[in-house]
């Protein structure tokens, strides 16, 4: 009888043991089930550890070895020496300075591509010249993760605005045809509706002045409120509320994203997530607030009901019909209700953000230039004859002067300074040879491209609406607009065409480009058609001065106020 252990009968996997004699055979050994399970959790252990060093490994060479080929390729890339991060970008960074201005100076140094260390594994590269624009925006595909971060930090989880183009592919392309469908269906009376009851607002406090930026904020909230959620928006008791929760959370949203890991023990932070909350709470009772007055108005109202019956689906189950809310274009069946209010979150956001820097800059330099009030309604009055007339879709592609100041409004206030797009996985070759690796930013100076001498002549940083009627520019292809019926201005590709970038360009070009230049020139026209808007008396001395230069970085922020015209 065998009294001490062989060790190598001990089976030394679980699957041994049971192949062996099994665990009948084991108190035969000394210690028996003890030994096995000893040397069981010593071997598992072992081999744990093995694995875990190997992968640690593996990840580190391939860290490495990215790391390696970022600095190989970055440094083929013209640009300044830096060893670790280039001090005059962290300078710039640190104070807040003029970014544009320090790239200007490295484009005239180095050419139309530029390369920075922002630190030892960060890499930015800077493209100048409109066609390198325009290939390295149709082939970089993904948005900075820092933007994805903000994004879902703010609206949970999404599927527009995140960094992976796959993954906002589907998404974008719904929201697309729903925001075309909204124009061509009922696009004209719809925006008039909107644009209703903004109007009413304003006989409210029309014997107030009030201030530029803050009366365009209001006006961009009811545009694009009424546009995802219909007519339910107006009469929605929190509307007010929202407006503000929203203001608040875009102010801090990019600050709090940029820790890598969420900074839970920072106040400020678990404050910033309540305010979050708060605003998807809001948003989940809008959303239901919509629904209910659709199901509402389609089971009482019998044309409704019957136009209903003729929805457009989209391939996914999302209704798309212009009569309704963007749930579709949000939706799809493959969405969650998490994913619809992310969705909606991030394009109140997005939408509102940017029309509201547009509209007021449109509205400033419509007072600090009484000539050019008068110009435009001019060519509003030209195309509406008839007092009562709605306006349509057709008219406004017919106010040219009004859509070439716009688009002139965009190029010289566009609403951010930089375009930031990545390619997460793949390198980049562009035409002149060089290659971008994967995971650098790219950024294209927006400034420095819509106000290009070269491009855009002489007085490049001067308010002209009028070079945008030439033969060189075509109005339409920078709007993303249809063509008129009369078809003139078609230059494609024109350099301008190319140099005017305040909605992007390529793959993450912006969606709702087209819906909200028709919906802005709605607005403008409705407004000036029935009101002069006029500056307050008391101008301040920075807006004299803006008014005498009429060249504006930084717009001011008039007060003003509308009198009714006397039709
Ligand atoms: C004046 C108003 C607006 C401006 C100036 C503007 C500008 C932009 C810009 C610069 C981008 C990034 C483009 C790029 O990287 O190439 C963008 C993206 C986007 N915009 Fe706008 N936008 C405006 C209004 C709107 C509105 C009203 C909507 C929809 C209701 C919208 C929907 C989107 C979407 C969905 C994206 C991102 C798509 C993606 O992640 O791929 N935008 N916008």
């Amino acid at each position: 009888m065998a009294t001490s252990c062989d060790a190598t009968a001990v089976p030394f996997t679980l699957l041994g043991a049971l192949l062996t004699a099994g665990p009948a055979a084991w108190p035969a050994c000394v210690g028996g089930g003890r030994a096995f399970l000893r040397d069981y959790a010593q071997r598992g252990t072992n081999a744990l550890l093995w694995a875990g060093l190997i992968a640690a490994t593996w990840v580190l060479v391939l860290r490495v070895n990215a790391l390696l080929r970022l600095w190989a390729l970055g440094s083929r890339i013209p640009g300044p020496h830096a060893l670790l991060a280039d001090p005059g970008l962290a300078a710039v960074l640190r104070t807040g300075g003029d970014i544009t201005g320090f790239l200007s100076k490295l484009h005239g140094c180095y050419g139309p591509v530029v390369r920075l260390w922002l630190g030892p594994s960060q890499l930015l590269v800077s493209v100048k010249e409109p066609n390198l624009i325009k290939e390295v925006l149709t082939k970089a595909e993904d948005k900075l993760q820092l933007t994805g971060r903000t994004y879902t930090l703010v609206c949970g989880r999404l599927d527009l605005f995140i960094s992976s183009f796959q993954k906002v592919q589907d998404r974008r392309e719904s929201l697309k045809a729903f925001l075309d469908k909204k124009l061509t269906t009922d696009g004209g009376r719809g925006s008039l509706k909107i644009i209703d009851v903004v109007l009413g607002r304003i006989r409210s406090i029309s014997s107030d002045f009030v201030d530029s930026r803050s009366f365009s904020q209001h006006m961009a909230f009811n545009i694009i409120g009424a546009t995802l959620f219909g007519d339910a928006f107006f009469d929605w008791s929190d509307a007010a509320a929202y407006e503000e929760l929203l203001m608040m959370v875009a102010k801090d949203g990019c600050f709090w994203a940029s820790y890598s890991v969420p900074p839970f023990w920072k106040p400020g932070y678990r404050k910033y997530r309540t305010l979050c909350a708060k605003l998807q709470i809001l948003t989940q009772g809008v959303i239901r607030k919509s629904r209910d007055q659709y199901t509402t108005l389609s089971h009482f109202d019998q044309t409704s009901f019957q136009r209903n019956e003729g929805m457009i689906k989209d391939p996914r189950g999302g209704v798309l019909d212009g009569t309704t809310s963007c749930h579709g274009a949000a939706e799809g069946s493959l969405s969650s209700e998490e994913e619809i209010c992310g969705n909606i979150m991030g394009l109140m956001l997005h939408g509102i953000s940017t029309c509201a820097t547009l509209i007021s800059n449109i509205l400033t330099y419509v007072v600090l230039s009484p000539k050019l009030q008068d110009q435009l309604y001019v060519d509003i009055v030209a195309v509406c004859k008839e007092e009562s007339s709605e306006l349509n879709v057709d008219d406004l592609l017919r106010m040219r002067y009004l859509l070439a100041t716009v688009c002139e409004s965009a190029r010289l206030s566009p609403a951010g300074p930089l375009l930031q797009r990545c390619s997460l996985k793949h390198d980049l070759t562009i035409e002149s040879g060089i290659t971008v690796p994967a995971g650098a930013v790219l950024v294209v100076p927006l400034h420095l491209v819509q106000m290009d001498n070269s491009i855009w002549g002489n007085d490049a940083s001067q308010f002209n609406p009028q070079r945008l009627l030439g033969k060189d520019a075509d109005l339409e292809e920078m709007l993303g607009l249809p063509k008129s019926s009369n078809g003139f201005n078609f230059h494609p590709g024109s350099v301008k065409t190319q140099s005017f970038l305040p909605f992007g360009s390529g793959s993450r070009a912006c969606v709702g480009q087209k819906f909200v230049i028709l919906a802005i020139s709605m607005l403008i026209a409705s407004l000036l058609r029935n009101y002069e808007v006029r500056p307050h008396p008391g101008l301040s001395e920075e807006m004299d001065s803006a008014a005498g230069g009429s060249s504006f970085h930084h717009l001011p922020n008039p007060k003003i106020t509308f009198i009714k015209r006397g039709i």
